[in-house]
């Protein structure tokens, strides 16, 4: 019989009467447990010898655990420092205790905690009562970190104490036994001969031409192998990157445009009041360096000064306050990507544009909000508007019914809404597929005459700003937004997470 190296190896060191794990034959062989365990499947693939699995638990110390295991754990040094200190007798400050033991950072705490849990003592009013005849080196904490890094087992509620400090982790992995089958006997007594098979080409197979005469090893596509993970694409901008290709299916063509920028194209130029509370609660993230924009369309400017002094049409009213141009230079992360649609609508992006027309953008936004499960400080917006003659409420439901029909959702619910600059206006809402909630979605609306005039457009544009993170959780089915984004996220999700088309 003719075998690979590493395979007449493994078959030449197993055994039929006795199993040896994969990491018993890959030390007697001196070969790395990778190797041995393909050459194992290999040789079990030609029946000469059995594998036996079992799951297997192991035990590790974190950096932490490690460095207490060097250093003592933080309240049994404590304890020491409170006897040397005579605590046993008499209270002693804490801060005396806290120098003596080498303690500061988050190790005080630390201490503290398990210090009274273990009976060491009493912490009272910033003193240390140590109990008298406590015996750390009895500990048992400490005792099965000292077992554990030395390969042994440690008592379970120990394990299940350091696991809950952080100090040890549980792995769960295979232990893969083999032993000789009756096949395999049979081959080795009538002898084995080592095929010089090449397992991996390498540089010098290909240039020295060696390659030619070589015996290839077969690949074994069902072998276990350590999972290595490449580079791929965040799930978040796969989602935009579908979403884009949608809208560009649905007629739309992409919009772009900064991501810092005046206050005029994020909010003067959409009828919001320069006194109007949103511009102060909403939190912007206003720019020290440069702090103003110089350019910007002069005519432009005066229309929209005065659709907000006077209003528009024959019985506009405007808002009669106040409009402070230096105001409308002033620069800030975008809130809304709306400030594209404006610089669109107005020609100032691409020039004058005739109806019919469809534009979107897939670009973050940044609002001072709060953290929680729903909301980032900066998240992804899908904006989009359509300008045609005769649209009405029907066009814009319609539209988000297509799109949203696309991901699979199609439960979308309309709530009437207010915005400044859209009237009629509607929230968008949908079903989370796992919580059941509904949650908002998106927001939209028929842009009113006093956005629209200023902007030299006389057809109607009805409008939307959609979150794209949202429409991941209706179609993934997450429920904590920080699984996915930023410094939470949970990367074995993100690795895994299966691909939508
Ligand atoms: N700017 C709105 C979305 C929107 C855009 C255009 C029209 C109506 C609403 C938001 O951020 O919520």
């Amino acid at each position: 019989m003719r075998l690979p190296q590493a395979q007449a190896a493994v078959l030449e060191a197993a055994s039929a009467t006795e199993s040896r794990t994969v990491e018993e034959l890959a030390a007697a062989l001196d070969e790395s447990p990778t190797t041995v365990t393909r050459a194992a499947f290999e040789l079990a693939d030609a029946g000469l010898v059995a594998i036996e699995e079992e799951a297997a638990e192991s035990v590790s110390l974190t950096d932490e655990g490690e460095r207490y295991r060097e250093e003592g754990l933080p309240e049994v040094r404590l304890y020491r420092a409170a006897i040397d200190a005579g605590a046993d007798e008499e209270p002693v400050p804490m801060g005396e205790l806290l120098g003596r033991a080498g303690l500061d950072g988050p190790a005080v705490n630390i201490a503290l905690s398990n210090f009274a849990r273990k009976g060491y003592g009493r912490i009272e009013s910033g003193a240390v009562a140590a109990t008298p005849d406590a015996d750390p080196d009895a500990d048992e904490e400490a005792a099965a970190l000292d077992a554990l890094a030395a390969g042994g087992d440690a008592p379970e509620d120990a394990v299940e104490e350091l696991e809950r400090r952080g100090l040890v982790r549980r792995e769960e992995g295979t232990v893969r036994s083999v032993t000789l089958t009756d096949e395999g006997v049979t081959g080795l007594m009538e002898g084995v001969e080592v095929a010089d098979a090449v397992g991996a080409v390498t540089a010098d197979l290909l240039t020295s031409g060696e390659w030619r005469d070589a015996e290839f090893a077969a690949y074994n596509v069902e072998a276990d192998a350590e999972t290595i993970y490449g580079g791929r694409e965040h799930i978040l901008r796969r989602t935009a990157n579908r979403v884009k290709d949608v809208l560009v299916g649905m007629g739309f063509q992409e919009m772009e445009g900064p991501h810092v920028d005046a206050d005029f194209w994020i909010n003067d130029a959409l009828f919001m009041p320069q006194d109007h509370p949103a511009r102060t609660h909403w939190d912007r993230f206003a720019l020290s360096d440069p702090r103003r924009i110089d350019d910007l369309p002069e005519d432009l400017i005066e229309r929209v000064r005065r659709a907000h002094l006077e209003g528009v049409g024959d019985d506009g009213e405007g808002y009669h306050s106040p409009w402070d141009e230096e105001f409308a230079r002033a620069l800030a992360l975008r809130g809304h990507t709306t400030s594209l649609s404006m610089r669109y609508l107005s020609g100032e992006a691409v020039g004058d544009l005739e109806p019919p027309q469809r534009y979107f953008s897939v670009e973050k936004v940044y609002r001072n909000d709060t953290l929680d499960a729903t909301h980032l400080l900066e998240f992804f917006q899908i904006e989009g508007w359509v300008m045609a003659e005769g649209l009405s409420v029907r066009d814009l439901m319609g539209t988000f019914t297509e799109f949203y029909s696309r991901f699979g959702i199609t439960d979308i619910r309309f709530k009437p809404h207010y915005n400044p600059y859209t009237e009629p206006s509607f929230e968008l809402f949908g079903r989370h597929p796992e919580t059941g909630e509904i949650i908002e979605i998106g927001n939209s609306g028929i842009f009113r005459p006093e956005v629209l005039e200023p902007l030299g457009v006389d057809c109607d544009v009805m409008a939307w700003g959609l979150a794209l993170e949202r429409l991941l959780m209706l179609t993934y089915g997450f429920e904590d937004i920080r699984d996915v984004h930023g410094t939470l996220c949970d990367l074995d999700l993100l690795r895994s997470v299966e691909v939508m088309h």
